[in-house]
């Protein structure tokens, strides 16, 4: 037997494993690392957050990829180099942080790498029949586990692709099996570039729960800073908190058939960026507002389409909304929300012991330790849930 082999199925085995999952997301802020020591699978799966962090990418690097990000047309070259490229820096990223950390990188068993996703193409999108529903990471795990010497789990999407989904959202599983609890109608809400909600409900019954993106998080904000105040993001929503929401742009903006679609459903920066608000602009004859309404409009667009969505799960009142994602840090984005669920109880996984910034890095470190250790949850026979194990294995060697 390869040795590499024997290995990972030690790893399968041990009572607890120690997994370093890795998120680069929707908004290409950094690479979040987060060190997790994981014991069980499935429901039983218990998750203790060692340590995190988020490193940072640079402004040349941050316009390298955009180069190549969620585009039609890109150079195609680029898009060749970026992918061991990313790899090894990600590597390199990891082996900085155990430096940091004082942990070497052997007593790691496992890396499990989201990449970054250079383009999303559901069916519903990309609407050319004969296609099934399409998305890319980029960022080879091969690179990864060749720089760090650790065993890594990439290319968690295509799975779920392969078995009819749309690649996204995987935080069901991670969710489901976290942060599910008897009794207790939960709703999971994660606010990173495109946001999206998991419904757990109150009788645990896997085949029930489900994540549905929701449309625009941060992504649409985020664009519109960077163009109007030179920033990677509207501070505390400072901007949007000194300018008036304009109903026209707003009820424009809304007028998509992505909100009125059924659950689950995904949606990425392809179709919410900066075009569609110019298109929503000059619809609604909007096109001078000031930059301050301009933000106040798109926070109210993002609240009032996750409030929306949400809605359409919940019955009861005191419902209990867990928020993260870089959006709980935006007071004028979660008081809209707040203001339009006034039945609901809100708070962030950080009080169910996962820091919400955390949690998309976390989701991808279950991933990998169910595809070891668990895979005898099934979430029944429904259209975007399927029962799977996800990730592809790099050995270093
Ligand atoms: N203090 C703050 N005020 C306003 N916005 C903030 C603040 N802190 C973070 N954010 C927002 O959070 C974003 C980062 O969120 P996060 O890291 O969850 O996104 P992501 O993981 O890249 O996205 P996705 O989940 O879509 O892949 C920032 O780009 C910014 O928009
Ligand atoms: C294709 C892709 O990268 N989608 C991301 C993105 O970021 C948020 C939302 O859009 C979600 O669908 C997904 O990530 C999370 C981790 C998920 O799959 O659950």
């Amino acid at each position: 037997m390869n040795p590499q082999i024997q290995h990972l199925y030690d790893i399968a085995t041990k009572p607890e494993r120690w997994i370093i999952g890795l998120m680069s997301g929707t908004s290409l802020d950094g690479l979040d690392v987060a060190l997790c020591r994981i014991s069980g699978s499935g429901p039983a799966t218990a998750v203790v957050l060692d340590r995190f962090t988020t490193v940072s990418y640079n402004d040349d690097f941050k316009e390298e990829i955009r180069t190549i990000f969620a585009k039609r047309e890109i150079d195609f070259e680029r898009l060749c180099l970026l992918n061991p490229y990313i790899g090894r820096l990600h590597g390199r990223m990891i082996l900085d942080c155990l430096h940091e950390w004082e942990i070497e990188p052997d007593a790691v068993d496992i890396v499990a790498s989201h990449g970054q996703t250079v383009y999303h193409a559901p069916k519903s999108q990309h609407r050319h029949d004969s296609f099934p529903n399409a998305t890319l990471q980029i960022g080879d795990g091969d690179h990864i586990a060749a720089t760090t010497g650790i065993i890594t789990f990439s290319d968690f999407r295509q799975k779920h692709v392969a078995m009819g989904g749309e690649g996204a959202p995987l935080a069901v599983y991670g969710d489901y099996f976290m942060f599910s609890k008897k009794g207790e109608n939960r709703i999971l809400l994660n606010m990173g570039g495109i946001a999206n909600f998991t419904y757990l409900p109150a009788d645990e019954d896997a085949s029930k729960v489900f994540t549905t993106d929701t449309g625009p998080g941060n992504t649409l904000l985020d664009a519109y800073a960077r163009r109007l105040l030179n920033n990677p993001y509207d501070e505390d929503g400072q901007l949007a908190a000194s300018g008036q929401v304009n109903d026209a742009l707003l009820d424009s903006l809304k007028n998509n058939p992505f909100f009125d679609a059924p659950f689950p459903k995904t949606t990425g920066p392809e179709v919410f960026n900066v075009a569609y608000v110019e298109e929503a602009q000059a619809r609604s004859q909007t096109s001078d507002l000031s930059a301050a309404d301009l933000m106040a409009t798109l926070v109210q667009f993002s609240a009032n389409t996750i409030a929306s969505a949400i809605r359409r799960v919940i019955h009861e009142d005191e419902t209990h909304i867990y928020m993260s994602g870089g959006g709980m840090h935006n007071p004028i984005l979660t008081g809209a929300i707040q203001k339009l669920l006034p039945g609901c109880l809100f708070g962030s996984t950080n009080e169910l012991g996962i820091n919400g910034d955390a949690k998309e890095a976390v989701l991808f470190a279950v991933l990998a330790n169910e595809s070891l250790a668990g895979g005898t949850t099934s979430f029944g026979d429904r259209q975007g849930v399927p029962t799977i194990s996800m990730g592809k294995v790099s050995f270093p060697r």
